[in-house]
C-alpha cells in the first residue's frame, strides 16, 4: 500500500443551501462568521481566529447537500502523494487547478472509500486573523471550524480507513459484542477531526465550529430566543460525555446541523489513551444523561458526487437508537415513540 498523504486538520466544508441570503442571514447575521468574499450564488465565510481564506462555504443549489469536506495538508508534496494512494485504493480521484475554489491552490478532489466528497490543499490565500479584533466580535464569536461528523452505515470501516490515513482514535461507542456505533478521530491534536456516527450512510451529520468560551455558546441561545427563532436548536446546549466538550446543535435554514462546541481537551502525546464508552452508558452523549432528541440520530443531509449528483445511501447493520440507548433511546426496537430511559430492555 502506498504511503498515505500527510493531512494536518479539517480545513473546510461547502454546502449547498437553496437561500443564500436566508444562509447569510443564519451564518452571518446570527453566526457572527465573517465574509472574506461574496460571489454570485456563493459566500466563502471564515471565524474569528482563521487565517486561512475561507473554512466555510455556501453555494447556491436547487437541494440542500454537502458538496465538498476539505482537509489541508502539510506540504504542497502531498498532493502527488494523494493522488498516487488514492488512485491505489481505486476511487474517483481528480487534481483541481488553483484558484477552482477561490482563494484555494491546487488541489486533490476525490469521493473516498465511505462515498464522501473530499478535497485535499495546501495553498490558501491568507487574510486578516481577527483573534483580538474584540472589536469586531460578536457576544457568540465563533473562532475556528473544529471538526466533521458524518454517518456512515459501517464505523468500522469508516475507523479502518481513517487510521490507515494516521489518525488516532481520541473516543469510541461500542458494546460487548465487538459492536462499533461510533468513533472520533484527530490528526490535529484536540478530540477528533472526524467524527463516525452508525447509521444511514453516507450523509453529514454535522460541521462543528469551536468558541473559546461556554459563554459565547450561550449567547448564540439567548440570540436566537431573542429572535424568536428558538426553533433553530436542536439538541444542548449541554456537556458531552465523549470529548468532554459543551456543545450546542442548530439546524440551518436548509436543515444542515451546525455543532458549537469549547472545552475538549488535548491528543497530542503518541501514547494519547482512547477513551472507549459502553452504548449503555447514559452519559456517553450527554454527560449529564439528558435526552437525545431522535432528529439529532435520524436526519442528516444528503452528499454529493464529485459530478454533483446525490450519492445513494445503505443502512447500517447495527444503530445505537434501537441498542440500549440509555437516556436518548427510542421506546421499542423498531424505533417507534418514546423513549427508554436508563438500562432499560
Ligand atoms: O454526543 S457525543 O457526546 O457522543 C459527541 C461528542 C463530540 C462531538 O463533537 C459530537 O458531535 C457528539
Ligand atoms: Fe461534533
Amino acid at each position: 500500500m502506498p504511503t498515505p498523504p500527510d493531512l494536518i486538520r479539517s480545513a473546510y466544508a461547502e454546502l449547498i443551501v437553496t437561500d443564500l441570503a436566508a444562509a447569510r442571514w443564519f451564518y452571518v447575521d446570527v453566526l457572527g462568521l465573517v465574509i472574506t468574499a461574496e460571489r454570485p450564488g456563493v459566500l466563502y465565510l471564515r471565524a474569528f481566529e482563521e487565517y486561512l481564506h475561507h473554512s466555510l462555504v455556501l453555494r447556491e443549489g436547487a437541494e440542500p447537500a454537502l458538496r465538498k469536506l476539505a482537509y489541508r495538508v502539510r506540504r504542497p508534496g502531498e498532493l502527488e502523494v494523494a493522488r498516487r494512494y488514492y488512485a491505489e485504493l481505486g476511487v474517483p480521484v481528480r487534481a483541481v487547478p488553483a484558484g477552482d475554489t477561490l482563494g484555494i491552490g491546487e488541489a486533490v478532489r476525490l469521493s473516498d472509500p465511505l462515498g464522501f466528497p473530499v478535497e485535499l490543499f495546501y495553498a490558501a490565500e491568507h487574510t486578516p486573523r481577527f483573534t483580538q479584533r474584540y472589536d469586531l466580535h460578536p457576544g457568540n464569536a465563533l473562532a475556528r471550524l473544529d471538526h466533521f461528523n458524518v454517518v456512515v452505515p459501517d464505523v468500522r470501516a469508516g475507523h479502518e480507513y481513517y487510521t490507515g490515513l494516521g489518525f488516532g482514535v481520541s473516543e469510541t461507542i461500542e458494546d460487548t459484542e465487538d459492536n462499533l456505533y461510533a468513533a472520533w478521530l484527530y490528526r490535529k491534536q484536540t478530540v477528533h477531526d472526524i467524527a463516525l456516527t452508525a447509521g444511514e450512510g453516507p450523509r453529514l451529520h454535522h460541521i462543528a465550529f469551536a468558541t473559546r468560551e461556554r459563554a459565547q455558546i450561550l449567547h448564540t441561545c439567548d440570540l436566537l430566543g431573542a429572535l424568536g427563532r428558538e426553533a433553530m436548536i436542536e439538541r444542548g446546549p449541554g456537556r458531552h460525555g465523549v470529548s468532554n466538550a459543551f456543545y450546542l446543535y442548530l439546524r440551518d435554514p436548509d436543515g444542515h446541523r451546525i455543532e458549537i462546541y469549547t472545552s475538549d481537551y488535548y491528543t497530542g502525546d503518541p501514547d494519547n489513551p482512547t477513551v472507549r464508552w459502553d452504548v449503555r452508558d447514559n452519559r456517553r452523549r450527554s454527560f449529564w444523561g439528558h435526552e437525545v432528541v431522535p432528529s439529532w440520530y435520524a436526519e442528516a443531509s444528503t452528499v454529493l458526487d464529485l459530478d454533483g449528483g446525490p450519492v445513494p445511501t445503505r443502512q447500517p447493520a447495527v444503530r445505537e437508537a434501537t441498542v440500549t440507548v440509555g437516556a436518548d433511546g427510542f421506546g421499542t426496537a423498531d424505533g417507534a415513540n418514546g423513549f427508554k430511559l436508563g438500562n432499560q430492555a
